[in-house]
């Protein structure tokens, strides 16, 4: 734990704050033992003796109180700063993983930790290391000065403190392996309930409110279950922590009342015992009940040490600047990679000149989405190279990367701010005249309109005010805005209205024009309009080269395009086109607007 504190916190400040606690709880200590000679001296009557050990006693006091406070300050203050530390580490190094760390679930458990976690780990110093701390060192300082003053009372003392500390470890031991068990229970349940409101719309839809009730039923009823294993378990513990204590005062008070009887102990000092004992126990039996808020304070602070140590990408000491002359604008060569299991692609190899367009298709699965991942170096390819720009995009370092490349995915992720506040995130430092422009050729202009604040309105968490359609244009806005020389574009497979297709194809057409373009094709019209085809099948490239080409060689890509062009035609008579976007190299006879494969 103090282990843990360090590496978030500095070993300095943590150290510092430990004196503090420890010097305290001598000062404590030695407080309660003053109590011995000061009642022998009252006892018997010597009001001369008393003074100096009142004197001595008062000055422990006094010591106590002042560091009390200092410990309390240190405590609160080193509880802050290791929130903001935490904050900020986690901040910088989840900054620095790849991209393809962030996936649904480990996001929803990061929340989870930032919210709960750090509030948990903010207490631990003040809260929990103090009255821990306390309840050793305090009972230490005890035996070690009624060593002095009467050494059968320390031994007692001493034998007393090793009984109640190892049934202390015991029972922590007992509820330990509990407390994991519901911390896993309850993270469950909690991602159920979330999951069970996220997915109210799908579930009421497909009248399946009962079945998803059911999982959440048994998330629910595994947590109340581990509940109640922790309170049987936790229950014995303290009882059996609070049965030790009083064994030891009762054992401890029949000594001194055995000694006292014969003669051999003072009176007066069998009464200071009693004090004594009772200040003795009194932190040991709080540290007890502290130990399962302990513990999980020490499981947060391993769950946020598990994030720091997730290693980032490594980033080259000078990342390469320039364009190499002549150079593609990508090039796979010999690309191998997998998620952790099976390989997803093998030996993928393929060029994609500047300011052309390159269309990738291929089944479900077959690697078309991981292929425009490793060009943004979301991951690192296993085997073989992803180059841009003649660089290989581990020696780009991901900034210079990241200026080259623009994403514009299916989903769409919007801030709850205004819209151009939004789509000023494509290039950081943008004029209004800017953002403005690149929201005109996005037609974004034309939903600020019927929006009730203009360009004011906030769009909401995730932008929950706008449509899909809606969104995929903020985001295409953004990426004109970000003018990067390379776009990889993921087109919508979900169906968009008249309109919205409409507008979506005129901001394609606005940020495409001039580009190099990397497309996860899901229309006719923009497989048939690429430069270049890869087709992709089982990670593997299965054929490559224009429509023109693919479809003579009657291979996988004629197939292909048969099937489609039939579900094309179905869609054709049932009243939809399917409207394609233009490119710098359109096939010739193309028009814009018009479906290219239905061109004459
Ligand atoms: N984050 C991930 N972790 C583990 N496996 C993954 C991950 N993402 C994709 N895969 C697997 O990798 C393979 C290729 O997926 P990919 O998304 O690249 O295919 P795709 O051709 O884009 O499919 P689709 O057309 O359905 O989007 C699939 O078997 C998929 O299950």
């Amino acid at each position: 734990m103090i282990g843990q504190l360090t590496a978030v916190a500095g070993q300095a400040r943590v150290r510092g704050y430990l004196v503090t606690l420890a010097a305290f709880a001598v000062a404590q200590g030695l407080a309660f033992v003053l109590l011995v000679p000061v009642l022998r001296a009252l006892f018997a009557g010597d009001s001369a003796a008393a003074w100096p050990w009142l004197g001595a006693l008062a000055a422990a006091a006094a010591a106590c109180a002042v560091l009390q406070y200092r410990q309390a300050v240190q405590g609160f203050s080193l509880g802050l700063d290791l929130s903001r530390s935490l904050y900020h580490q986690l901040g910088d190094h989840l900054s620095a993983l790849p991209l393809g760390w962030f996936e649904a679930d480990r996001v929803g458990r990061i929340g989870r930790l930032v919210v709960q976690g750090v509030r948990a780990v903010m207490g631990v110093p003040a809260h929990l290391l103090q009255p821990v701390v306390t309840a050793f060192l305090t009972p230490v300082t005890v035996v070690v000065a009624a060593l002095f003053l009467d050494w059968r009372l320390g031994l007692a003392l001493a034998a007393g403190g090793l009984l109640l500390a190892g049934t202390y470890r015991y029972t922590a031991g007992l509820t330990e392996r509990v407390d994991h068990a519901v911390d896993a229970a309850m993270a469950e349940a909690g991602g159920r309930v979330v999951e069970f409101a996220q997915a109210q719309a799908v579930l009421r839809g497909f009248g399946r409110t009962g079945a998803a009730h059911a999982e959440l039923e048994t998330a629910l009823r595994r947590q109340h279950g581990a509940g109640r294993r922790s309170v049987t378990s936790v229950v014995p513990g303290l009882a059996l922590n609070a049965l030790a204590v009083q064994t030891v005062y009762t054992a401890l008070i029949g000594l001194g009342a055995y000694l006292a009887l014969g003669g051999s102990l003072d009176p007066a000092v069998l009464v200071a015992l009693l004090a004594l004992a009772t200040r003795f126990t009194e932190p040991l039996m709080l540290a007890a009940e502290l130990g399962g808020a302990l513990r999980m304070g020490r499981n947060n602070l391993a769950r946020f040490a598990e994030i720091l140590a997730t290693p980032p990408l490594p980033e080259p000491e000078t990342p390469a600047r320039e364009t190499v002359p002549d150079a593609p604008a990508i090039r796979f060569d010999r690309v191998d990679f997998g998620y952790g299991g099976s390989p997803v692609l093998r030996e993928v190899s393929f060029t994609v000149p500047p300011r052309t367009m390159t269309a990738l298709v291929g089944p479900s699965g077959s690697g078309k989405t991981t292929i425009t991942r490793l060009i943004a170096r979301f991951f690192d390819a296993g085997g073989g190279a992803v180059l841009v720009d003649g660089h290989d995009v581990r020696d780009l370092g991901t900034e210079e990367l990241m200026s080259r490349v623009s994403l514009v995915f299916q989903d769409v992720y919007l801030f709850d701010q205004t819209i151009e506040e939004n789509i000023a995130i494509g290039r950081p430092g943008a004029t209004t005249e800017q953002i403005r422009r690149a929201a005109g050729l996005a037609r974004v202009d034309e939903i600020v309109a019927r929006l009730p604040d203009g360009w004011a309105t906030r769009v909401g968490e995730s932008g929950a005010a706008l449509s899909g359609g809606e969104r995929q244009r903020v985001s295409i806005a953004r990426a004109i805005l970000k003018d990067a020389p390379i776009v990889l574009l993921d087109e919508a497979t979900a169906a968009l209205d008249a309109d919205n297709e409409a507008a979506v194809t005129a901001a394609l057409r606005a940020l495409t024009a001039d580009r190099t373009l990397v497309v996860i094709a899901h229309r006719l019209s923009t497989v048939r309009a690429a430069d270049q085809i890869v087709v992709l099948d089982g990670g593997r490239v299965a054929e490559i080269g224009d429509h023109d080409r693919l479809l003579a060689a009657d291979g996988r890509y004629a197939a292909f395009w048969r099937k489609r062009a039939r579900a094309a035609g179905w869609r054709l008579r049932a009243g939809r086109e399917d409207r394609g976007y233009e490119h710098a190299a359109p096939p010739a006879g193309a028009a814009p607007g018009t479906p290219a494969e239905f061109q004459p």
